[in-house]
């Protein structure tokens, strides 16, 4: 037998492999957070499974959050990725939903988390292609009881955080495991931030008719680039998909793109409302934000026993 140790090493004369980059991942029980190795983060609150951060590799914040949020889970934050499910808003003739708070419980609910998954493995994989995912799910089986007599059904959420080094995608898989028909709503209810929202002009919904909620719910057609100038609370249902684009001073800074996601709300609620809601801060922050938020809300999303329902955003940085 020859020993090892007397065989010229393979390994010896092999240069040293690079050490692989890594996505550095924490999870402390209340919040789950993801580093990319080129430096651009995600942070996501199990309460609500709220996204509250998210950064770009230079570390600049790209969402609007509140000062006065509360992360402890005792009001559904402010600012953010908050997640509406079942029922947008509140819709008291709507028998299965109408006992609901505004929103649904989505986002006052803690949510499990899942798991992550990276593209780090893929051999060869450079720290620029690099991606992570992270999955939270809740159920009717672990729902507050309070939420559960509200809405008595046998559901499933997943709803999946995938960063990439330009990009953020979130998407939310709704499952019907009852044995009777369920409605529902759903909506991404993002708040970008921005530097000066008198600078802003939102872009792609050329023709889409709208709800305005702020001129008594009547139904208008966009003419031109959107701006806002004051309180702004609009459902949109554009007829195709084209992207909604926000540019300031001119530059485009988001894309946000749907998939299977008819309505967009865009929402600005200017100075006197954003005054009178306690947990808004500073006060003109609203300068600073604009929500834009696809999601399927002017109608309902019928399940039917065993059925799924998907939708997605993605929200694209141009550099
Ligand atoms: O205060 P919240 O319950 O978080 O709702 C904040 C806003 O959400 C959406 O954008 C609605 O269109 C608005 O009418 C509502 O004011």
């Amino acid at each position: 037998m020859v020993e090892r140790a007397n065989r010229p090493s393979a390994l010896a004369s092999t240069p040293a492999l690079a050490p692989q980059p890594q996505v550095t991942f924490s999870d402390d029980n209340s919040r789950v957070t993801a580093v990319l190795p080129t430096g651009e983060s995600v942070e996501v609150l199990l309460y609500g499974a709220t996204v509250i951060s998210w950064k770009s590799g230079d570390g600049a914040e790209k969402l609007w959050l509140s000062e006065a949020a509360r992360l402890d889970g005792t009001k559904a934050v402010r600012g953010g990725i908050p997640l509406v499910f079942p029922v947008f808003g509140t819709v008291p003739n709507h028998a299965q939903t109408a006992k609901l708070p505004q929103h649904g419980f989505a986002r006052t609910s803690r949510w499990e988390f899942l798991g992550k998954s990276s593209s780090e493995s893929a051999p060869g994989s450079a720290a620029a292609d690099l991606s992570v995912k992270l999955d939270f799910g809740l159920s009717s089986a672990n729902l507050d009881p309070s939420a559960r007599e509200l809405w008595p059904f046998e559901f499933g959420l997943i709803y999946s955080v995938l960063l990439n080094r330009d990009s953020l995608t979130t998407s939310l898989v709704v499952t019907n495991d009852d044995d009777k028909p369920f409605d529902c709503q759903v909506l991404l209810h993002t708040y970008l931030r921005v530097k000066d929202i008198t600078a802003v002009e939102i872009t792609g919904l050329a023709d889409a008719s709208y709800v305005d909620k702020v001129d008594g719910a009547k139904t208008k057609t966009q003419s031109s680039p959107l701006t806002i100038t004051g309180e702004t609370d609009r459902v949109y249902s554009p007829a195709g998909d084209a992207a909604v684009i926000v540019t300031e001073s001119g530059a485009e800074i988001f894309s946000v793109t749907r998939d299977n996601l008819g309505n967009v709300v865009v929402w600005n609620p200017w100075a006197d409302k954003a005054a009178g809601m306690a947990d808004f801060a500073p006060n003109d922050g609203f300068k600073n934000m604009v929500c834009v938020e696809p999601g399927s809300v002017s109608g309902w999303q019928t399940l039917e026993p065993g059925d799924a329902f998907e939708g997605a955003q993605t929200i694209t940085l141009y550099s």
